[in-house]
């Protein structure tokens, strides 16, 4: 199938009219073109997202809430087909994107359209001055954002929700390697009556048309995310600029194990914060650090569990671990386990491609678990970004703390213990964003989502990305 740019409510071939081939990861071929678009398709859509925004900054909140919570119906009533699509180009379980990516896109445009009505601004009263402060929040203009691969949709939504229910016109490119959900979103924005111009969808490369936008003059903000040596080039074009910038970028996150939680809903969760989505979620826990004492016990379990782990095409209802996402990204995984191997990493499981039977050419992995003897190995303290995990014994607090923290990342933690006062002291010292206990990735659409050090720099989710898509301005009468 192949797909239009969604620029000024119309679909258009890039002005170029060259395309690019999109590939299929469960069989290795390539179903589709998408446009190799250029700056001047970027440009076009942000002609048509400043002419919308005059409109559109100036429609009431009830009708922009209106809009976003008919697109998330919409997306409800399309269920399968979204999530057939975003299956068939990420590889990714269709049971996966029935129940997480397409629900959450969903939820992203009722959530931002429920809480643009929420939204208020401060006002300080300047006391024995006679004077009144207020803040108005208001939208920034046309803004750009720009998503990855690992959950299209969801990641696609959740910045062009909260950018366009502030009021702003958007430029937005979903990663080239997934571009189908994004284009049949573009049908759902015109049944819901999404005026036109106020969201344009440009696919095309990061070199070519992402460049275009990071480096657009006028497009004020940028959203990404993505890989973190692409948010420090992005950053490097943007700062100077002084754009906007929110980056939520790559994670090498610590799943904590002590002797006293409770052990089967560890040894599940941490199959799911291990392998969910091909282990190509930012959040998921790749390294693993289990109290000594049960040590053992869990690396058995582990196995055991992980042996169960059904790999298949991505259409069968049956498959735990589908495809990763390309060819490319096989290899760069597969790299990774050889170097575990040359720093002396014992391969407990996995380590292997798969040929699935009819899909040969497909790019299968087995879920791999490789025990590190140093926590500082290439290994783990690298992003793999694939169904990889390490995993290592620890003896105290301290020491699980300090190599939990001795890593360029900072996004997400998990720990699993049952003493609360534990739980403080290192939720605490944990140098992440975001910690969860006795769970993972449960999500709250509220709180703030993002990380610190080389994950990345702000927040998004709630109030927080409402303030990023606007501009405070502060009002100071005397009276
Ligand atoms: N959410 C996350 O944390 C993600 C992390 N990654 C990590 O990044 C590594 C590289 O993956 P890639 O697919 O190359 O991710 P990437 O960071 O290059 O791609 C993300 C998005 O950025 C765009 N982009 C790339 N170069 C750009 C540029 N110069 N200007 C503007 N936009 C640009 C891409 O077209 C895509 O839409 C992965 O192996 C993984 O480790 C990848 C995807 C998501
Ligand atoms: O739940 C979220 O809001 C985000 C989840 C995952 C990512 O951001 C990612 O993998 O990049």
């Amino acid at each position: 199938m192949n797909i239009q740019n969604y620029i000024n409510g119309q679909y258009e071939n890039p002005s170029s009219n060259e395309w690019i081939n999109n590939y299929c990861p469960a069989n290795g071929e390539v179903y589709g073109q998408i446009p190799n678009s250029s700056n001047e398709d970027v440009e076009n859509a942000y002609i048509a997202a400043k002419s919308a925004f005059p409109s559109w900054s100036q429609t009431t909140l009830e009708e922009r809430s209106r809009i976003l919570i008919k697109i998330s119906e919409l997306l409800e009533t399309n269920l399968q087909r979204f999530a057939e699509a975003e299956s068939i180009d990420n590889g990714k379980p269709i049971s996966l994107a029935k129940s997480i990516d397409i629900p959450r896109a969903a939820s992203n445009f009722r959530f931002f359209g429920n809480a643009i009505t929420q939204f208020a601004s401060e006002s300080h009263e300047s006391v024995g001055q006679d004077a009144i402060n207020y803040t108005l929040r208001q939208p920034i203009g046309v803004v750009g954002c720009i998503s990855p691969w690992n959950l299209p949709l969801y990641l696609f939504t959740w910045k062009i929700a909260p950018a366009i229910a502030a009021g702003n016109c958007v430029v937005a490119k979903p990663s080239e390697v997934t571009p189908m959900t994004a284009y049949l979103l573009s049908e759902i924005l015109k049944e819901a009556g999404l005026p036109k111009g106020v969201l344009n969808i440009v696919h095309g490369l990061g070199t070519i048309a992402g460049q275009a936008i990071i480096e657009h003059p006028d497009i004020k903000a940028i959203s990404f995310t993505g890989g973190t040596e692409t948010g420090a080039h992005i950053a490097k074009i943007a700062a100077p600029m002084f754009k906007k910038l929110s980056l939520e970028l790559g994670g090498k996150n610590p799943n904590i194990i002590f002797s006293d939680c409770d052990y089967n809903v560890m040894l599940d969760t941490t199959i799911r914060s291990s392998f969910a989505n091909q282990g190509q979620i930012c959040l998921c826990g790749s390294r693993i650090f289990v109290e000594a004492s049960i040590y053992n016990k869990f690396k058995t379990d582990f196995v055991e569990k992980v042996k169960q782990l059904k790999i298949g095409h991505p259409s069968e209802k049956t498959t735990n671990i589908g495809a990763l996402v390309s060819k490319s990204h096989l290899e760069k995984v597969l790299d990774y386990i050889e170097i575990a191997k040359e720093e002396n990493g014992k391969i407990l499981y996995g380590g292997n491609k798969v040929k699935v039977e009819g899909y040969e050419n497909g790019y299968y992995l087995e879920p791999t678990i490789i025990e590190v003897e140093s926590d500082e190995c290439r290994v783990n303290q690298e992003e793999i970004f694939g169904p990889v995990v390490t995993i290592m014994p620890f003896n105290t607090e301290d020491e699980v703390l300090q190599m939990a923290n001795k890593v360029k990342y900072g996004l997400s933690a998990t720990l699993w213990t049952n003493d609360l006062k534990r739980t403080m002291r290192i939720s605490n010292q944990l140098q992440t964003g975001i910690v969860w206990v006795n769970t993972w990735m449960m999500r709250d659409l509220r709180t703030p989502f993002g990380g610190i050090k080389a994950s990345g720099v702000g927040r998004e989710g709630g109030f927080e990305a409402l303030r990023f898509f606007t501009e405070a301005k502060n009002v100071c009468i005397k009276y």
